[in-house]
């Protein structure tokens, strides 16, 4: 379970003049065990801040958050997160050599394990990250980010960058995994479409704060919030 009480983080900047950016305002959600819960926003609207305090890369001002269990995320490229001078193989066993996991032949076998659970053959294990599609790429970031065993994982716009198709191969492919491994995801995105389908709960957000949030046919079906509203109008006219 992942627990976040009223998390506020302010960015002040700039020498000459002071920049100050109120980039999340008191912000609270919960996600139980194998749910969903989606974060729907515009771009700067605080979902990255979010996503980066509950991995301890930045500190909130003020608020908690409690994590039940290992936390883990998917960025939205694939091919970046790859070091590019590193074969597959190596990139998959590679957070598991950082934990002090397994011996090497035990990283072997949950080398293998892991390909299996992301639909993917060995024959991958030998190639460099230029050598595999953005789709497998992406199944390889999965498949690394579950090799530490996590309970939630934070999907940042995971599809954003691949075709339709492959998009859809993706989301059903972390649907199963979800429930074969009883994951909990938070899932960051700008596409209603996508959200609609994949979360159990959503919140909007706009300019730091949640202007809404519930399940997702409540909020997309009946919004509330004027920002809601606008958001839903404008996907259906797309
Ligand atoms: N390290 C930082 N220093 C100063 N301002 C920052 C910093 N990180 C983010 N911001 C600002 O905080 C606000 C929220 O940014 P954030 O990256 O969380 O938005 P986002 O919703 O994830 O956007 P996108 O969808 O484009 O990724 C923005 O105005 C951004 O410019």
């Amino acid at each position: 379970m992942l627990k976040v009480s009223h998390i506020c983080k302010t960015f002040t900047g700039g020498i000459i003049r002071k920049t100050h950016v109120d980039a999340v305002k008191d912000v609270s959600f919960t996600i139980c065990n194998g749910e969903t819960f989606g974060i729907v926003g515009n771009s700067g609207c605080g979902k990255s801040t979010i996503a980066n305090m509950l991995l301890s890369l930045i500190k909130p001002d003020s608020g908690t958050i409690e994590i039940d269990g290992t936390i883990q995320i998917i960025f939205q490229h694939p091919e970046t997160s790859l070091d590019p001078a590193k074969k597959i193989g190596y990139s998959l066993e590679e957070p598991m050599i950082i934990h002090k996991m397994y011996d090497k032949a035990g990283r072997k076998k949950r080398v293998k394990e892991l390909l299996d659970l992301v639909d993917l053959g060995e024959e991958l294990l030998d190639r460099y990250p230029h050598q595999i599609s953005g789709g497998e790429a992406q199944r390889i970031m999965i498949a690394r980010a579950l090799s530490l065993d996590p309970k939630i994982l934070i999907l940042d716009e995971p599809t954003s960058m691949l075709d339709v198709s492959v998009q859809a191969q993706v989301m059903t492919l972390l649907k199963e995994l979800q429930e074969k491994l009883g994951l909990s995801y938070l899932f960051i995105s700008h596409d209603l479409d996508v959200v609609r389908w994949f979360c159990d709960e959503i919140a909007v957000m706009e300019e730091g704060k949640f202007v809404e949030t519930g399940r997702t046919e409540d909020v997309i079906g009946h919004p509330k919030a004027e920002f809601t509203k606008k958001l839903v109008e404008s996907f259906i006219l797309e």
